[in-house]
């Protein structure tokens, strides 16, 4: 087994604890009610129902095939885990999320639409929504931008960054499902926050790592403590 993605995250904990120390003295010496925050929350399996989504399309499409209920998801990668159940299903799986109209008719999760807005509005703090594009391009870049501006208004077009790689992306916090998150900057500004959904709930968090459980939980309190 190797030991680097032990110690990336090691030393991405230690950075937290630096920049929460730094930040609690700074934030002292200067009386300051706190600093500004830059939150990056995710898209798929955070504010829109990609899971969901995809389960329902592809009984729809395929009837006749096993299939994976939420229940027994287990791993971030869909087309892994139905590859795992029969080889050519890793194909099917894609071809659902390929298809036209797949990500502009995902569901919202619970709260997730709400919680967004209400950040947004807070004093100090600026938002942004940071969602991994398919390489399959037709259509889904372009629905992720229709699915904002459906459920959270166009103001929010302005706060879209599409990107493979979410290390080069800065900001203070990043509420993202997928529990390994890993790119070409080894150590990203943001304390990854894990957000729970049926692939992950299984998943042990790494050293230090917060939850936020669903949009019910208390995402406010995670923000203030960075904010110190
Ligand atoms: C489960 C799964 C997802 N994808 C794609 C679909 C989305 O475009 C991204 C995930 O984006 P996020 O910003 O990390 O939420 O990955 C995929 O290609 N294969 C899969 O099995
Ligand atoms: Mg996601």
């Amino acid at each position: 087994m190797s030991l680097l993605p032990i110690m990336v995250r090691l030393l991405r904990t230690e950075r937290t604890l630096h920049h929460s120390k730094f930040n609690y003295f700074s934030a002292n010496m200067s009386s300051s009610p706190g600093k500004r925050l830059r939150v990056l929350v995710d898209m798929d399996g955070v504010i829109a129902d990609f899971e969901g989504g995809f389960l329902k399309k592809f009984r729809a499409r395929y009837p006749n095939e096993p299939y994976v209920t939420l229940e027994d998801r287990r791993g971030f990668w869909v087309s892994s885990q139905y590859g795992n159940l029969r080889n050519d299903l890793c194909e099917k799986a894609i071809s659902i999320w390929e298809s036209k109209d797949f990500f502009i008719e995902l569901e919202p999760i619970p709260g997730g639409v709400q919680a967004v807005k209400e950040m947004a509005k807070m004093e100090n703090t600026d938002v942004f929504i940071c969602s991994s594009p398919i390489k399959h391009y037709k259509h889904c870049p372009y629905e992720k931008y229709a699915w904002i501006e459906k459920h959270l208004g166009s103001d929010f077009l302005e706060l879209i960054v599409l990107t493979k790689d979410k290390t080069v992306v800065t900001g203070d916090i990043l509420i993202d499902d997928k529990p390994d998150i890993f790119g070409v900057e080894p150590n990203p500004s943001w304390e990854h926050v894990l957000f729970t959904a049926c692939h992950n709930k299984h998943v042990h968090p790494s050293l230090g790592q917060r939850r936020l459980q669903s949009w019910a939980d208390d995402w406010r309190a995670i923000l203030e403590s960075r904010r110190l």
